[in-house]
């Protein structure tokens, strides 16, 4: 559904060239959901300007839906929808009439997109709200009624860049509860980018990490944080000076990757630690050291950024 290859895309400034994106790749297929994660300045929505034809490409080449994005870009914007993070809908505006405007705006017959209007503030539980100005909706409810924009044309790719941004926790479970259900029922290739690593863990089928321009990382949530990041065991042993000797026992277990010890408290990080903890305790108390406490941390996408740039994507993103 979405493919690019070797895309490039830089910017002149006064103070020089900019390579906002050097060479990426990507495939997607159709009836995924991706999530496109990196910090401020990556390259993230410069990649999905280019993809959504919003930005012409220095140099590559990139199909969506089957079309070029630099010789078709028409046929392009007929198979996605855009939920950007400043789209949105005219704030005098009656939430039916904005969204039966954008549907003629994309060349639909008025019915069909009264029609269409109707289902998504359906599908949107926003149909209580269609007479309502559009300024006076909350921040959910906005967001919900970008998204009911971006489907307007029943496109088959939906891009939604940042889509629950600003919103509280309870909204954002909102707006991911509609999406998955929209989802369900029309099989939609979703391309997503967030700043919430929880929501890609759980929403994303496939997440792409960027950074500085590249793509550093493609895979599945589960299998980026066993084979970047891994559990890590932690346990405190009875005083200080078996620390050391507890921490040399944890780098001999199957997969250690790192272990370190302080004062009491020992860690270490190996593929599956829940397997691991018991034969960690055995092996202690072969060696006379009773582990006084054990713990168990599944790794966070975080973990895997953390693993692969030194950095971490939360505290880049708070700078
Ligand atoms: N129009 C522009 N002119 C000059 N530089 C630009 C322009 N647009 C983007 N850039 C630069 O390109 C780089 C990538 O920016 P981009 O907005 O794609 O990153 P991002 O990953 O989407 O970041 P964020 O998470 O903050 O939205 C940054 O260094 C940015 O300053």
């Amino acid at each position: 559904m979405i493919k690019a290859r070797d895309l490039t895309r830089s910017f002149k400034t006064k103070a020089g060239i900019v390579e906002a994106v050097r060479g990426l790749s990507l495939d997607v297929a159709e009836g995924e959901l991706v999530a496109f994660l990196g910090p401020n300045g990556a390259g993230k929505s410069t990649s999905v300007r280019m993809l959504t034809t919003l930005l012409p490409l220095s140099s590559g080449q990139a199909t969506v839906g089957g079309h070029d994005v630099a010789r078709e870009p028409a046929a392009v914007r007929r198979k996605i929808g855009y939920v950007g993070q400043g789209t949105g809908s005219g704030p005098y505006h009656r939430v039916r009439d904005e969204l039966v405007t954008q549907g003629q705006a994309q060349r639909m017959r008025q019915r069909d997109a009264r029609r269409r209007a109707d289902d998504l503030l359906g599908m949107l539980e926003l149909d209580g709200l269609a007479d309502r100005d559009c300024a006076s909706l909350s921040g959910g409810q906005k967001r919900r009624l970008d998204v009911a924009l971006g489907l307007m044309h029943t496109p088959p790719i939906l891009f939604l860049d940042e889509p629950s941004t600003g919103l509280d926790p309870h909204s954002r479970a909102n707006l991911w509860e509609h999406i998955t259900r929209l989802r369900q029922h029309s099989g939609m290739t979703i391309f997503l980018t967030t700043h919430y690593l929880d929501e890609a863990d759980i929403m994303a089928e496939r997440v792409m990490i960027m950074d500085h321009g590249v793509m550093i990382a493609d895979d599945t949530p589960a299998r980026l944080k066993a084979d970047l990041a891994g559990d890590t065991i932690r346990i405190s042993v009875l005083c200080e000076d078996q620390a050391a000797s507890a921490a040399e026992i944890a780098q001999n277990l199957p997969g250690a990757r790192q272990t370190s010890a302080d004062r009491r408290d020992v860690a270490v990080t190996l593929p599956d630690g829940t397997a691991l903890l018991p034969e960690f305790i055995r092996r202690l108390h072969d060696a006379g050291i009773e582990a006084m406490t054990a713990s168990v941390k599944s790794p966070t996408l975080d973990d895997v950024f953390l693993g692969l740039t030194g950095r971490s994507l939360r505290e880049t993103a708070a700078a």
